[in-house]
């Protein structure tokens, strides 16, 4: 995960079964499990950040575990988003306090908002100053109204109970800034100074929201509403500079606080609604399909991590909680159920509904004046300016050495650093707007192409409608497809890079690869259209990139190959030179020349006793000619003793020879071994050259049908736009 991303944090608020649900009998059909934030209905069990129960007093625990957290942040400059979820009926009013007046009960979370946020203003008044401005808006049937309009004229009695309103206002357009925000144009931004004030515009608000009485709710809201605090502040008194993050220091923080009241979100069956009200239905089950859609998007990591397309203007109210949902703000979903059994169907969808929504991470900054932030760097500029002036000065009253310049410096270059870090956070918030912008536009304007083409073709107005979400579809899907490719490239691009410079580590005398031909022959028609050329040269980019890596993987194996190669040889001449007599005939001769000696050695001890024997006859004879042969005798005994002992010698040395024979025998027998397993890598190695190969055929085969399927797919004017714009 994203070090700075964020998961939207979900919490789920059960409400007591209500009176009418007492009296039809209604069972509670929900179960908590005690100590953990888990649900159970049914078979299914789901677990979330916060889970609140029927006892006790919720709403001081919702606020305290989920709200509580953002009021803090929207005072560091964070954006933030409460989000009430939930079928008609099931308490989101109730639990937002949306109709709070000011006076009476004081539940629901806005009331403590903004009771909150006016005692902190109060508490940090003397060193900060505040711009609190709120502004109320409903989303009815597809449209935005301001529920502020000064010139609103609809009474409470003219279209609430039972009748669908037709209110004499005029809707708001959605803008985008050139940062990718979200702003309504000439919406009521009304500035409060107190919670007495606040709470005021809240039930003007209220008071015109679209109300309707329907079988699940005889005050049903008919509108998503959001009610939106912005603040701003700026400090008063100079602060001391340091690396705290939520040191304001001088600039100016603006950040959003939207609470949002959304519609019920029943299939329209159930609250038996018919006409107008059906009609309503319609229009809020579209708004929540499509942030149902948006969640599903978001939750799913695999589409995150590549970039995917997220249909935030399918629907106003996706486009208005853009930031809210994947963009920049901490947000809250708490989806509000009822414990019924009779709602268990709804319960159930809004449980799994929720239970998506928590995979959604969220990447919030603190959002600085971009002037402020200027000057602040200026500001840390001229102070290190000043401290090197003093230096080479040499000013002995300076209250700075060098060491203390240094460590001045040091910080100057920290908090720049940080600066510098904060603006590459917001720029890349600001990267992701553009790119969605990007791609929703060129979706738009491709639809606008195929439009002009039928009417060319003479087609009817409402048979273009009626082919419009179709189209619409594909487009948005080749655009998708265009993007995952371009994905795909960047990412070959990156690891051929990482590689190339690993091969160039490994070899630096390696030449490096040339890139070869592209893939594809150029397209009639299209090569000489310089609009088309944008397309074409990334394709064959890509396809150059892929053959690049293939040829580099091809080169690094038949290094291997060769290095296995080299080793076999010197092996093999080892083992020829252990082999180049015949050792059976080597033994043969070694043994031979043992059992000779040995005989050798045996006849001259025989000659040796024989003279022993000899002797010891002549010693008793005493005359002349017997001592003469006696001293003859023993001259040859003394010689023959001499060679017995050399014999013995030659034996021992030739047995030593027969030992160091049955060694080096052995080590023949290891080499031998050990030959066969370079064999046997080297025809692994060949095997894995081979698939290697042959991988490369299929994907190479695959981008030809590819490119050909999206060209047959595509009609020219698409394509020529389509690489205009990329
Ligand atoms: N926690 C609660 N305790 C007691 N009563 C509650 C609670 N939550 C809701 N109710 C009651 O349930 C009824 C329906 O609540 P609410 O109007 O807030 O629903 P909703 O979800 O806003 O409906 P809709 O989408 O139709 O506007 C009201 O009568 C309300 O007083």
């Amino acid at each position: 995960m994203d070090s700075s991303a964020e998961c939207v944090k979900v919490a789920v608020n059960i409400r007591p079964l209500i009176t009418p649900e007492l009296l039809n009998g209604c069972t509670d059909c929900i179960t908590l499990v005690p100590g953990e934030p888990q649900v159970q209905i049914g078979t299914h069990s789901f677990t979330y950040d916060y889970v609140y129960g029927t006892s006790g007093s919720p709403s001081v625990a919702i606020y305290d575990d989920c709200v509580d957290p953002l009021v803090d942040a929207l005072f560091r400059g964070y954006n933030a988003t409460v989000l009430a979820y939930g079928q008609t009926g099931s308490g989101k009013t109730y639990t937002m306090g949306t109709n709070y007046s000011g006076e009476g009960s004081n539940d629901g979370i806005i009331p403590k908002v903004m009771d909150t946020i006016f005692r902190r203003v109060e508490s940090v008044k003397e060193s900060t100053e505040f711009l609190i401005r709120v502004s109320f808006i409903e989303i009815f049937k597809e449209e935005v109204f301001d529920l502020l309009d000064s010139n609103l004229t609809i009474s409470k009695g003219e279209g609430h109970v039972g009748k669908a309103i037709v209110p004499p206002r005029v809707p708001i357009q959605i803008r985008e800034t050139v940062n990718g925000g979200i702003t309504l144009a000439g919406v009521t931004e009304a500035e409060v100074r107190c919670k007495e004030e606040m709470a005021s515009y809240l039930s003007k608000g209220s008071f015109s929201r679209a109300t309707g009485s329907t079988n699940m709710n005889n005050q049903s809201s008919r509108s998503h509403a959001i009610f939106t605090i912005s603040m701003e502040q700026k400090k008063i008194t100079m602060c001391s500079s340091g690396g705290n993050e939520d040191d304001m220091g001088d600039d100016i923080l603006r950040a959003k606080l939207h609470l949002v009241d959304l519609a019920g979100s029943e299939r329209a069956k159930r609250t038996g609604a018919d006409g107008m009200r059906f009609k309503e239905g319609i229009h809020i089950n579209k708004g929540l399909l499509a942030l149902g859609n948006v969640i599903s998007a978001l939750g799913d990591e695999k589409k995150r991590k590549e970039g995917g397309h997220v249909p935030y203007r399918d629907s106003k109210l996706t486009r208005l909680l853009q930031d809210s949902l994947g963009g920049n703000s901490k947000t809250v979903m708490i989806a509000c159920v009822s414990p019924a059994d009779t709602n268990a169907e709804e319960t159930l969808n809004t449980l799994k509904y929720a239970n998506r929504a928590r995979n959604i991470q969220n990447k919030a900054v603190i959002n600085r004046d971009p002037n402020a932030i200027q000057l602040q760097r200026m500001r840390s500029q001229i102070e290190q300016l000043q401290a090197e002036l003093c230096i080479y000065r040499g000013d002995s009253n300076a209250p700075f050495d060098e060491n203390q310049i240094l460590k001045h410096k040091v910080s100057l270059l920290e908090a720049s650093n940080a600066e510098l870090q904060k603006e590459l956070q917001q720029t890349q918030v600001t990267f992701e707007h553009l790119n969605q912008r990007a791609v929703d536009a060129q979706v738009e304007k491709d639809k606008l192409i195929m439009q002009i083409e039928s009417i060319r073709n003479g087609k009817s107005w409402d048979e273009i409608e009626a082919a419009g979400d179709q189209d619409a579809d594909l487009v948005r899907s080749y655009v998708s497809k265009i993007q995952d490719l371009e994905g795909e490239l960047l990412r070959i691009k990156n690891s051929k890079l990482k590689h190339t410079r690993f091969v160039d580590c490994v070899d630096s005398d390696d030449e490096g690869f040339r890139p070869t031909a592209g893939l594809f022959p150029p397209i009639d028609g299209l090569s000489s259209n310089s609009d088309t050329k944008s397309l074409e040269n990334e394709d064959e980019a890509e396809d150059e990139q892929k053959e690049l890596e293939h040829s580099s993987m091809q080169e690094i194996l038949d290094r291997e190959l060769k290095e296995l190669d080299k080793r076999l040889e010197q092996k093999e001449a080892e083992m020829k030179r252990f082999t180049s007599g015949d050792p059976s005939v080597l033994k043969q001769h070694y043994e031979k020349k043992v059992h000779e000696l040995e005989q050798e050695k045996r006849a001259l001890q025989k000659e040796i006793s024989e003279l022993r024997n000899n002797l010891d006859s002549i010693s008793s004879n005493s005359d002349d000619g017997t001592q003469k042969l006696k001293e003859a005798y023993l001259q040859k005994l003394t010689i023959l003793e001499a060679q017995v002992s050399q014999l013995k010698k030659k034996q021992d040395a030739q047995a030593q020879l027969l030992r160091q024979k049955q060694k080096s025998d052995e080590a023949a027998r290891k080499l031998q071994e050990e030959i066969h397993r370079i064999k046997t890598q080297k025809v692994q190695l060949q095997h894995k050259i081979k698939q290697e190969s042959e991988q490369f055929r299929l994907w190479k085969a695959s981008r030809e049908k590819e490119v050909l399927q999206v060209l047959q797919k595509f009609p020219l004017k698409i394509l020529l736009s389509f690489s205009v714009c990329l």
